[in-house]
């Protein structure tokens, strides 16, 4: 996670000044001394070769790991530090209820253990570590501290620590996601996605995608294969792409970001859709008609987490869709970053009624219509609209 909001450099006028000194956070979660290795990616990587005792599961079932928890201790101590903590709110996916049960002293251990590891770089991404270490009183408050509601006005942070937290303890595709709403409006969207591969072949090899890619890709490899942080600020029809500093590179700035921008794709047939990879979470069914109704031809791009956000912004694929079981409502660190992300890189996302997603209703996505869709151009888009509206009735959603 480090590496996710460095590629900001002096010449980036995307940002303004005080949160181009925060940029290096997301390129600084590097844990431990294993070389090459991001913070979350070790994590990711010892998770996937151990037993999952560290992978727990929330009352919804769903899962949760040390990466989840350190991933938004150390977002928020180093907010706290360079922006004040009086002034910063966070709205954010974890508490820290799990962790503050007597039986989960090992688990609070590891977390303590990889925050300090990741802050401990720090400076190595022109931030301030910690005088001392941190202590788990300390790590359990950082957590604690997003404890915003968000809302209408003001100024609050948008964290998923880590998306895609299924994917991320298979060892396929997962993402931090990092948002700055003002005044219920998206202003600066970061998504960083530590195993976004490089050749986009490569995205579509879920659950195989860990292995595939350390057969293909030696760890010690110091090129670029994998793993990237997009950025975007509103406004500015802009959005950017950093790839990821592997090993112990020496940083240099300016960064090496390029420009983003969504595919010129407008026929449906040489389209590519992506969509969530659990049945669960979105329709499959129901986006399999509204495919075949529109004409969109290719196999669905299933991937997990936000990275499906960074697929359409980067032109890897043209329509992303989410439609969740009734009922089911969406929280906006899920959301923020990617849409901001996507529209400055040109591209249109609104809910199945063709509304933009509204983020000043606190930590859901209230009022959302049916879905989300999300295109690279307005003439996919409005091909969607008008599918979901006539496949609607007929479904059982
Ligand atoms: N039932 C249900 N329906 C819809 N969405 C749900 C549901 N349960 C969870 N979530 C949220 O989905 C986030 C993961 O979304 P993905 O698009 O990555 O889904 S998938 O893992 O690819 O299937 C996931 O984000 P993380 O928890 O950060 O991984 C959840 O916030
Ligand atoms: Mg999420
Ligand atoms: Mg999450
Ligand atoms: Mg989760």
């Amino acid at each position: 996670m480090a590496n996710t909001l460095y590629y900001c450099s002096d010449t980036d006028s995307s940002l303004p000044s005080e949160l181009q000194h925060l940029m290096p956070l997301f390129f600084s979660t590097k844990a431990g001394s294993a070389r090459n290795h991001h913070g979350q990616v070790k994590v990711q990587e010892s998770l996937i070769s151990k037993t999952n005792s560290q992978v727990q599961a929330k009352d919804d079932n769903s899962p949760v790991t040390v990466a989840d928890w350190s991933v938004q201790a150390t977002v928020s101590w180093i907010l706290s530090e360079t922006l004040g903590s009086r002034s910063v709110a966070i709205v954010a996916e974890e508490d820290v209820q799990t962790l503050s049960k007597p039986d989960s002293a090992g688990l609070l251990e590891a977390v303590v253990q990889t925050v300090n590891d990741c802050l401990a770089e720090a400076p190595r991404f022109g931030l301030k570590a910690p005088g001392t270490i941190l202590g788990s009183t300390e790590v359990l408050e950082a957590i604690s501290h997003c404890n915003s509601a968000g809302g209408p006005s003001g100024r609050f942070w948008a964290l998923d620590p880590v998306d895609g937290t299924l994917g991320f303890v298979r060892g396929d595709q997962y993402a931090v996601a990092l948002a700055l709403i003002e005044d219920g409006e998206v202003v600066l969207g970061v998504l960083g996605c530590p195993n976004y591969p490089m050749r986009k072949e490569w995205l579509s090899y879920h659950h195989r995608y860990h292995r595939i890619i350390s057969k293909l890709t030696p760890p010690t490899s110091e090129s670029w294969d994998k793993g990237c942080v997009i950025y975007a600020r509103r406004g500015s029809g802009e959005a950017w792409m950093q790839p990821l500093i592997q090993g112990h590179k020496k940083l240099v700035w300016p960064n090496s970001a390029t420009p983003v921008r969504v595919s010129t794709v407008e026929n449906p047939a040489l389209a590519t859709f992506c969509e969530p990879v659990e049945k669960a979470n979105s329709s499959h069914s129901f986006t399999a008609g509204l495919a075949h109704s529109v004409g969109l031809r290719k196999q669905p791009l299933r991937v997990y987490s936000m990275v499906k956000y960074a697929a359409i912004a980067r032109g890897d694929a043209e329509v992303f869709m989410k439609f969740a079981r009734a009922g089911y409502k969406e929280k906006i660190w899920d959301h923020a970053a990617g849409v901001l992300i996507i529209q400055e890189a040109g591209g249109v996302v609104t809910d199945a009624g063709g509304c933009p997603l509204n983020f000043s209703k606190g930590m859901y996505l209230e009022g959302l219509d049916r879905g989300i869709i999300a295109c690279a151009g307005v003439k996919l888009h409005e091909k969607i609209i008008k599918a979901v509206d006539a496949s609607w009735n007929s479904s059982s959603l």
